[in-house]
């Protein structure tokens, strides 16, 4: 995707882009080049594709969603999608960010401080532990490609406030694994409510699933990881 179709792609989704934004977008992508040559961030660094498969894909499924009061936890942001992209064009919004990888959370911190990013924490820390003392605070949670859904929602619903969204960002089988993923997200206290697929310009599909926390998650959850793994819900 060029610059110019990335623009037109945005505001076609009503995501306006100002010249602080381009420049912020620019940064970031320049960071994730060259932290990339010494440690394994990302298999995608050329500019086009990280212009629609991390920023676009990034900003596409909140599209309409108003962000500016809302506390983001995003589980596993990897070198800070779907977070940072969110926090770039929403300047209001609050992060906490949960990254099991050191070294991923040296470089999230890098990128907060070049493109001056308040009220982002990034937390060296893994979701099933976090939640152990900071149950249902979140108005809304993000993952991007960190688990099958099935681990996932058990990850991160325990997180999410009474009456507040999990968004989990999946690839082509996005569909399958919400349908298996029923009786878990059920248990832990979520109803679907919407299921979206976006097609990039190569043709992949990605499926968005947002859930509402209708009901809080029963205490026992979420078990520890080797559980959760070895016997998901
Ligand atoms: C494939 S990467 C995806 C990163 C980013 N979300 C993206 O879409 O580019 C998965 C990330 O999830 C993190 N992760 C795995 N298990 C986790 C857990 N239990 N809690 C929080 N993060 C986790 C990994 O360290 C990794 O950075």
């Amino acid at each position: 995707m060029k610059w110019e179709e990335f623009i037109e792609a945005c505001r076609q989704k009503e995501i306006g882009c100002s010249a602080r934004q381009q420049e912020q977008f620019v940064r970031y992508a320049q960071l994730l080049q060259e932290w990339n040559e010494k440690m394994n961030l990302t298999a995608i660094t050329e500019w086009e594709e990280v212009l629609e498969k991390h920023f676009y894909d990034s900003l596409v499924p909140f599209a309409g969603m108003p962000l500016n009061t809302v506390h983001l936890c995003d589980v596993g942001a990897g070198a800070g999608f779907p977070s940072l992209p969110l926090k770039i064009m929403n300047p209001q919004l609050k992060i906490t960010i949960l990254e099991p990888l050191n070294k991923r959370v040296v470089f999230l911190k890098e990128v907060c401080r070049e493109l001056q990013l308040d009220n982002v924490e990034c937390l060296n820390v893994r979701a099933e532990d976090y939640a152990k003392e900071h149950r249902e605070s979140f108005d809304l949670v993000t993952a991007r490609a960190v688990a099958n859904l099935r681990m996932l929602a058990e990850l991160c619903l325990p997180l999410v406030k009474k009456n507040g969204i999990f968004v989990a960002m999946k690839g082509a089988a996005g569909f399958e694994e919400q349908v298996q993923a029923e009786k878990a997200t059920k248990i832990l206290g979520a109803e679907l409510e919407r299921a979206e697929e976006v097609h990039l310009q190569d043709g992949s599909a990605r499926v968005n699933l947002t859930y509402r926390k209708v009901r809080s998650t029963p205490p026992q959850y979420p078990r520890a990881y080797a559980k959760i793994k070895k016997n998901p819900l």
